[in-house]
């Protein structure tokens, strides 16, 4: 069976031998097996029961990368109060649909809607859906993500606009919703950062060269006694020989991160997905993480995640350009691969 569902995953494969599963939780991705190896690191001490984000696979962030924003942005006044990494990866997605189902290919589709839970810390109508396709050398995540139309009037009508976002089962949560104009401005454009926080399994993470910065690339380092630095990339390979916590701005369409290891080459290539992080605390920072296996630091990955780290998304509702919809898409292709 390429499509394989059981309580809490679904798997999918190819007659080849390839592999991936997800998890409805998060819409974790947690294992990818191709050219006969697993390329995703899962932390041996995750939890896997939905009791808080699995420390491993690829974790959505949505609709925040990283800390909640600061910001007096009335725009952001949700935002400010989400965990870290945002809801994405501690919701259970509901599998809509399998797209497609060939030996040369599998591709499944989750969705996301708002709940009465997420809509007491986040009462902006929103509709995310997954696609998760495996081939036989690559693996990619597509997020897409919908700004839903308001149906009644728009005008100081907050609560029409989500509640008519919501599946019926959980219209009856309007009291949640907040009901003043400022809200309701706030609640018309859905601003957010989307991130693949990928953790890519090596053999040793100090030993990987990770290519495709450019020179010149501005980027910000998050460790450092001065806290968060904007630094300018000076070029070359970047090496996980340190703590490593920066996210870099701005590559080009057609610049892929390349990640070698002397016996493997991967590459990441981004739709939509301007921004680059990467993240290793290594044993010595990454000591305080309470589902990090033993060692983890050196067998994981270092995390290449891609993403839009600043509110550079803007989605109008779609009853203004209808349709509209953002798609990020990572593609993950091992070395072989037409
Ligand atoms: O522990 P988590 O919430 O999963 O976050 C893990 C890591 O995510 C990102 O890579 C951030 O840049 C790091 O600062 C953070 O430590």
């Amino acid at each position: 069976m390429p499509v394989n569902k059981t309580a809490r995953t679904v798997q999918i494969s190819l007659p080849s031998g390839e592999s991936a599963e997800i998890y409805y939780y998060g819409a974790t991705v947690t294992s990818w097996i191709a050219g006969g190896k697993e390329r995703l690191f899962v932390s041996g001490k995750a939890a896997l029961d939905g009791s808080k984000p699995i420390r491993g696979g690829i974790p959505i962030c949505w609709p925040i990368f990283g800390p909640p924003p600061k910001e007096a942005d009335a725009s952001l006044q949700y935002h400010a109060k989400l965990s870290q990494h945002g809801f994405a990866r501690n919701h259970n997605w509901t599998l809509d649909h399998v797209v497609m189902d060939r030996p040369t290919g599998v591709s499944v589709k989750f969705t996301l809607d708002p709940t009465p839970e997420i809509i007491s810390i986040f009462p902006h109508p929103f509709h995310l859906s997954y696609v998760v396709t495996l081939t036989k050398h690559e693996l990619s995540t597509d997020l897409h993500v919908v700004n839903p139309s308001p149906t009644k009037s728009l005008t100081g009508a907050v609560s029409a606009a989500i509640t008519s976002a919501l599946p019926a089962s959980v219209v009856g949560s309007e009291s949640k919703v907040p009901q003043s104009a400022a809200d309701d401005a706030a609640h018309h454009e859905l601003k957010f950062q989307a991130l693949f926080h990928t953790y890519l399994a090596v053999s040793d993470a100090s030993r990987v060269k990770i290519k495709g910065l450019k020179q010149g690339l501005t980027y910000l380092d998050k460790v450092g006694p001065q806290g968060w630095t904007e630094r300018t990339w000076q070029g070359g390979d970047l090496v996980i020989d340190k703590q490593v916590d920066r996210v870099y701005y701005g590559l080009g369409k057609h610049e892929d991160v390349v990640l070698e290891d002397g016996e493997d080459k991967l590459t990441v290539h981004r739709v939509e997905l301007t921004d680059v992080t990467t993240w290793n605390p290594t044993a010595e920072a990454g000591a305080g993480i309470a589902d990090m296996e033993p060692n983890g630091w050196v067998r994981l990955l270092l995390a290449v995640n891609l993403g839009a780290f600043s509110y550079l998304t803007l989605l109008p509702p779609s009853y203004r350009t209808p349709g509209q919809e953002w798609i990020g898409q990572q593609v993950l292709k091992i070395a072989g691969g037409a």
